[in-house]
């Protein structure tokens, strides 16, 4: 398998912070990743220079095989969907959703006059269909609730078929029916072989959807572990990320995980 990731010893300084600190990662095709962390981790950093939206400091980045720096990054995004809260800010609230779809195809949001042949308009609705929300096509993107806009924006992602996937909390804010009934939906999406390799990134390991196939914990920029996801997600590597002794359960293919209770004091 070949790789759609590879990061070799990355720094990224920022006003003399480290946002990553000697990172080395490599996500082959095929593959579903979680990155896990608590808040300030480095995640949402870590994304960004995935989806050729950051450059290193130091160290090799390697996207899609083009190497950061030496690649014209206008080519290289339309290769990666994306879906993050910075991104969806931009998405102008009277925009249609199928033209919130539609035009990732061009990678761009809030121009509706281009012309669109009817290939992209059946891919677009198929996928609208495919994230359930065939029924919102023609309304505007402010109208909708968070959870219609987290699968909107899942949809314009996979719209230019993209080599690489990437997901920043897809199922934050949402309630716990929408959080069930997304996670099942990106389980389906990840099931499937034709998905591309996805990264997803979120606070909660009970967001991980089915089907997942590796992870990677992050603390204060750095990894603290990163391979097959039943080798990562332990009790001691967990606990080390976020800082607290947690106890990981694994079941029917979803992740729960909690503090782990002090031990009673032995009285005699
Ligand atoms: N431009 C910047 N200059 C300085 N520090 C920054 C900059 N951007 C982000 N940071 C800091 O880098 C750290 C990592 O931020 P990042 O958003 O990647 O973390 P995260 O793991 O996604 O956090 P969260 O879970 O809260 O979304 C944070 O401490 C943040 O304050």
């Amino acid at each position: 398998m070949s790789d759609v990731l590879e990061l070799a010893d990355v720094t990224l300084l920022r006003s003399g912070n480290r946002l990553l600190d000697d990172v080395t990662w490599a996500v082959a095709d095929g593959e579903r990743w979680v990155v896990l962390g608590p808040n300030g981790a480095g995640k949402t950093t870590l994304l960004q220079l995935a989806a050729a939206q950051l450059h290193p400091s130091s160290g090799y980045a390697a996207v899609l095989g083009e190497l950061l720096g030496g690649v014209d990054v206008f080519e290289l995004r339309p290769r990666i969907g994306l879906t993050s809260a910075a991104l969806a800010e931009r998405i102008p609230p009277g925009e249609r959703v199928l033209d919130v779809v539609r035009t990732a195809a061009y990678a761009v949001v809030g121009r509706w006059r281009e012309a669109y042949e009817d290939i992209d308009d059946d891919r677009a609705r198929w996928l609208l269909d495919r994230l359930a929300i065939a029924h919102l096509a023609e309304r505007t993107f402010g109208t909708l609730s968070e959870g219609e806009r987290k699968r909107t924006q899942i949809a314009r992602a996979l719209m230019a078929d993209p080599e690489l996937l990437l997901l920043d909390e897809p199922t934050a804010g949402l309630d716990l029916g929408g959080r069930e009934t997304l996670v099942a939906t990106l389980g389906e999406i990840a099931a499937d072989p034709t998905s591309p390799a996805t990264v997803l990134v979120t606070h909660h390991v009970e967001e991980i959807p089915p089907g997942f196939t590796h992870a990677m914990l992050m603390s204060q920029g750095r990894v603290v572990g990163a391979g097959e996801i039943g080798a990562t997600l332990t009790d001691g590597l967990l606990s080390e990320c976020f800082g607290i002794p947690l106890r990981v359960e694994h079941d029917d293919g979803r992740w729960a995980a909690r503090a782990q209770r002090a031990s009673p004091a032995v009285t005699s």
